[in-house]
């Protein structure tokens, strides 16, 4: 057996597309630019970044599902370009959304049907869905119809295809999108139960507490290259010698957010909207107390609570993703 479940070394992809019917004009993306990485086996390990950065292009060229452009990459040994077949009986791939299952079937026709479709021996049909229904918390669901499962049991069924043939590595594309929170805790308890099973687990997600809290490593990709690879705690040094300093808040501008961004000592300002108010998080270097300024930049928007506090993995995720953005401005200003 291979030493590694996944390997990939120099891997590219440039999609081609043409736009514009008068006057056709062939656009290139660079979407995957160079990605070098292996995964152990039994290894859960994050793939995160922003929208765009290569990170469901990435799994299509592990999966054979893409072509690479340029590069090798390898699953359990076997090349995905040369030997397809046999990384396909290695693999499952699941991906976030309602696609892939039968509405108008129960869940256990659902699973019998990929089964056969997998070639699952008969004989062992009946235990692997008893087995699987365990896994995914579904056990008495069984012969519920799939339109009446909640987003969060569609997608834990969706776990449950991936898994029949017994792959090695599964490929977890964003499997938590638009599931709610409770649910998306039962799905990430699937997901670390999975993983004790010893199943290679490859998750895409945007959420970087649903990384911290499930994965061994994370690699952040941006811009079709990886800009961070390491564990949680490690990736953590990032936002090492920083501050954070968070305020609640109605009606903050670009206007406003590109002042606080300016000032002296501030290293990365961004909002998120939680409910009726927005969040607005200001890293700084340690030692430099921005409270003063950054709240007289917000003079004139209503304020809630103000709060100072360590950074965390998200923060240094947005430090090493903004650095990204930043270098891509430069490059674009001076080739502009
Ligand atoms: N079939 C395609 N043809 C042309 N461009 C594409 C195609 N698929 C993806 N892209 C582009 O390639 C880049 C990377 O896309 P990809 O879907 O891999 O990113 P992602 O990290 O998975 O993003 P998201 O989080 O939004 O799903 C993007 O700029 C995207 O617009």
């Amino acid at each position: 057996m291979s030493e590694y479940a996944i390997e990939a070394a120099g891997l590219r992809r440039t999609y081609r597309s043409r736009t514009g019917w008068l006057r056709p004009q062939r656009r290139e993306v660079e979407a995957v630019r160079g990605v070098d990485l292996t995964v152990g086996n039994g290894e859960l390990f994050g793939l995160l970044g922003p929208n765009g950065a290569g990170k469901t292009t990435t799994i299509k060229l592990l999966n054979t599902l893409l072509i690479p452009t340029a590069g090798e990459a390898r699953i359990c040994g076997f090349d995905v370009v040369r030997q397809t077949r046999e990384v396909r009986r290695r693999i499952g791939y699941v991906f976030g959304g309602d696609r892939g299952l039968y509405d108008r079937l129960s869940a256990r026709d659902n699973l019998r049907y990929f089964a056969e479709l997998y070639g699952v021996p008969g004989r062992e049909q009946k235990r692997r869905i008893a087995e699987l229904f365990e896994l995914v918390r579904l056990t008495g669901r069984e012969n519920d119809r799939v339109e009446g499962y909640s987003r969060g049991m569609r997608q834990r069924l969706h776990i449950a295809r991936g898994l029949l043939h017994r792959p090695r590595v599964l490929f977890l594309d964003e499997p938590s999108i638009g599931v709610d929170p409770v649910a998306a805790r039962e799905l990430r308890q699937t997901v670390a139960e999975l993983a004790a099973t010893g199943t290679t687990v490859l998750l895409t997600t945007h959420y970087m507490a649903e990384a911290d809290e499930l994965c061994g490593r994370i690699a952040v990709i941006a811009n079709g290259t990886i800009q961070a690879l390491g564990t949680p705690a490690e990736l953590r040094h990032h936002a090492d010698g920083r501050q954070v300093l968070e305020v609640e808040a109605y009606g903050v501008g670009d206007a406003q957010l590109a002042a606080i961004h300016a000032l002296p000592g501030v290293r990365e300002a961004s909002v998120t909207v939680a409910g009726a108010a927005q969040v607005l998080s200001v890293q700084s270097d340690a030692g430099v107390d921005v409270q003063a300024d950054v709240l007289r930049a917000l003079d004139g928007v209503r304020l809630g609570r103000v709060t100072a506090r360590q950074p965390t993995l998200e923060d240094a995720y947005v430090a090493i993703v903004n650095r990204v953005n930043a270098q891509a401005r430069l490059v674009e200003a001076v080739a502009g």
